[in-house]
Formats: C-alpha cells, structure tokens, sequence
C-alpha cells in the first residue's frame, strides 16, 4: 500500500476548467534543482560507476543516445523540449521500452495518465463483463509508489466503476471522459451537471428499437453499445447525432469502440490531463499516456504538445502498425516490469 504523500497542494475545489497553473519557472530549472540528488544516487547504486562511465545529463535526444553509445551508465534526461521518443503514438513496440527505460532514469520526472477499458482491461462483449486481472491493482499501486504517487486513471467509466475494479485501492481519476476529477486522497470536482433526463429517455428510445443495444447510464454521461448488434451502427449514430444537435451545445458525441457516448461538451481527457497536472505530484513532470480509443486522442495530442509521449493501445480503433501495445495484456505486463524494477532500482528511496 502506499506510503503516505508529502504534502503539497491538493485542492480539488480549485480544479475546474480554469484550475491553478503549475508555477512558471522553466522546466530546465525545475529538473536540476529536483532531482539530480535522489536520482544520481539511484542510477549510482544500480549502475557503480567506472572509469569511464560517466554520468551523462542530457537535454535532447541525439546527446542522451550519444552518452548510451559511449556506455555512459547513467543517464540523466532533463526535461526540457521533446520526448521525441521515435514513434511518438506511430506505433513502434520499442517506443514503449523506451519510455519505460526513461522512466527508470528519471521516475520523478514522469507522469502516468492510464485509460481503463482497452488499456488496462480487455474488452468484453459487455460493460459489466470485464474481467480485472488480479494483480493489477497492486501493480499500479507499486508504480504510483515509484513515481511518487504521479498515476492517475483517466476514463470513460463512472468514478464508482473505476474504484470498484481497482478496490480496496483508489487512485487519483479523471471519470465520465473527464466530468468528474476525483484526487486519491479525498477531494473531487465535477464540471457538469447530471444528464438531462430527457436526453436519457430519447437515447433510450432509439436504442430500444434494437435488440442487443444496450444503455449505460452514468453521472454526467451515458453510453449506447452495439457490440452485440453491430448492424444497428448507422442508425443509432444517426438518432444520437440528431439528439446532441437538439442538445445545444450541452453535450458531444464521442464514437467509440462499439460504442457511442454523450458527454458534457466540456469536459475531455484532455482538459482533465491538464488540470490533474496542475495539482502535485503530477504539475512540472513530462505526462505519458497510455490509450486505446477515440476519446484518449485529444489527451494523446496534449501530452505530445506538452513535451510527453503518447503510447496506443492496438484494437478497433488503433491498428496495430499505429500502436506500441499490442493489446490491454502487454499494458499490464509493461506496467508489472516497470513498477517491479523500479522498485529493485531505488527500493523505498524511490518514492
Ligand atoms: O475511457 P475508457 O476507460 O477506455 O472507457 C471507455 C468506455 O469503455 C467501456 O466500453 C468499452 O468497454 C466495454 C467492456 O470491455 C465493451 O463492451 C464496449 O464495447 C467498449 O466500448 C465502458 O462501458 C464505457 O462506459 C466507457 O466510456
């Protein structure tokens, strides 16, 4: 379980779209003078140096590659610009090891933005029929550890589904595509009201001329799955196009994976990336996403835009030449080496 988190600033009340910003010193700055002490001593432990092994601390790419080549045994990335990880979200598995090997420099230089259903679970025929891996929960709960508590769950689900599949554990979450933010240790926001029940009553209509389309009903949101009927594609996105059109600009319509969902126009994985990152530990750290459907585009785009790495998850929205996972299973397994050798790397220094 995780240690208890040094204090910083965790108000949720302060979270909506407008939240604080993290303080503007350069990101250069920020690196040197936080954490070349712990991180030196954890490559140093791991890697004792030698005559000519050097500890390289790097800025780009080309520099961070050139001290690997020279057999530096530590290195040190400091995050200004680009990740410029090879594939950025055009596939390439080895964008992922590289992410992880990166991470394993700097753990404290990173943070973790993970989508649920297609990232972390396998897709089932049904919302309620996934199965959690055993393990998950505790895997991700070693690495929140490693990165100093900077991983969060970024979802489509209900903020009650997301805890239910990770309980007893709860981790810091965005829920509802980003309606609700919730932080691990309490305080949560939501930037839109319930779902309008007539809205609800209309979706349900049109999905009831169908057998085998079913309805989820969240907070803010609600979600219409045609896994089981796939034919009813077309007319469905018709009725529920014709039903945000009605909406005003109350609501959008995301097409997911046999899915299509009704949020709140503001909100967006995006928007919830970035106000997450304004809170501690996540605020000054380069954000890395991990998804697998439409909706984590944007949140994919973001964290590109702010010097991060986006990795996709292959399914039936991400092909697999445009992926660095191939499925929710090879997620986990990086998730599992990551956390266990971060954990063999600094032990409990690394938090
Ligand atoms: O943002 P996510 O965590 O990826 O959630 C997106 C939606 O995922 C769920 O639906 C999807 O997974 C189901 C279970 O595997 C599957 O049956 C369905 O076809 C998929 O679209 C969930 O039910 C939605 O509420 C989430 O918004």
């Amino acid at each position: 379980m995780s240690a208890p988190r040094a204090q910083g600033k965790r108000h949720m009340a302060a979270a909506g779209a407008g939240g604080p910003r993290p303080r503007a010193h350069s990101r250069r700055f920020f690196a040197l003078c936080r954490y070349p002490m712990l991180e030196i001593d954890c490559v140093a432990r791991t890697h004792p140096f030698e005559p000519k092994a050097h500890l390289n601390v790097e800025d780009s790419r080309r520099g961070w590659s050139a001290g690997r080549a020279l057999s530096c045994r530590g290195l040190i990335e400091i995050t200004g610009g680009k990740m410029n990880i090879p594939a950025q979200r055009a596939n390439l598995q080895a964008a992922a090891a590289e992410v992880a090997e990166r991470i394993m420099c700097a753990p404290h230089a990173y943070a973790l933005f993970l989508d649920l259903d297609g990232t972390l679970l396998d897709i089932a025929e049904r919302p309620d029929a996934v199965r959690v891996e055993p393990g998950l929960a505790s895997d991700l709960d070693r690495l929140r550890d490693s990165l100093a508590g900077a991983l969060a769950i970024v979802s489509g689900r209900t903020l009650d589904d997301i805890d239910g599949f990770l309980h007893p554990l709860r981790f810091d979450a965005a829920a509802e595509h980003g309606s609700t933010l919730r932080l691990a240790d309490g305080d949560s926001a939501t930037l839109a009201a319930t779902i309008d029940p007539d809205v609800v009553a209309a979706v349900e209509s049109a999905a009831g001329t169908f057998a085998g389309v079913t309805v989820e009903r969240k907070r803010s949101a609600l979600a219409v799955h045609y896994r089981a009927a796939p034919h009813a594609a077309e007319t469905l996105a018709a009725a529920m196009r014709d039903i945000v059109a009605r909406s005003g600009a109350e609501l959008r319509l995301i097409a997911g994976r046999c899915v299509y969902e009704l949020t709140p126009a503001l909100a967006s994985k995006a928007r919830a990336v970035e106000s997450l990152s304004s809170f501690f530990p996540f605020a000054g750290r380069r954000p890395i996403f991990i998804g697998d459907d439409a909706s984590d585009e944007e949140a994919c785009a973001l964290v590109e835009r702010c010097g991060g790495a986006a990795l996709a998850v292959a399914g039936e929205y991400f092909a697999p030449e445009r992926s660095a996972f191939a499925g929710p299973a090879q997620v986990r397994r990086w998730i599992a080496t990551l956390a266990a050798d971060l954990r063999a790397a600094c032990g409990d220094r690394g938090r």
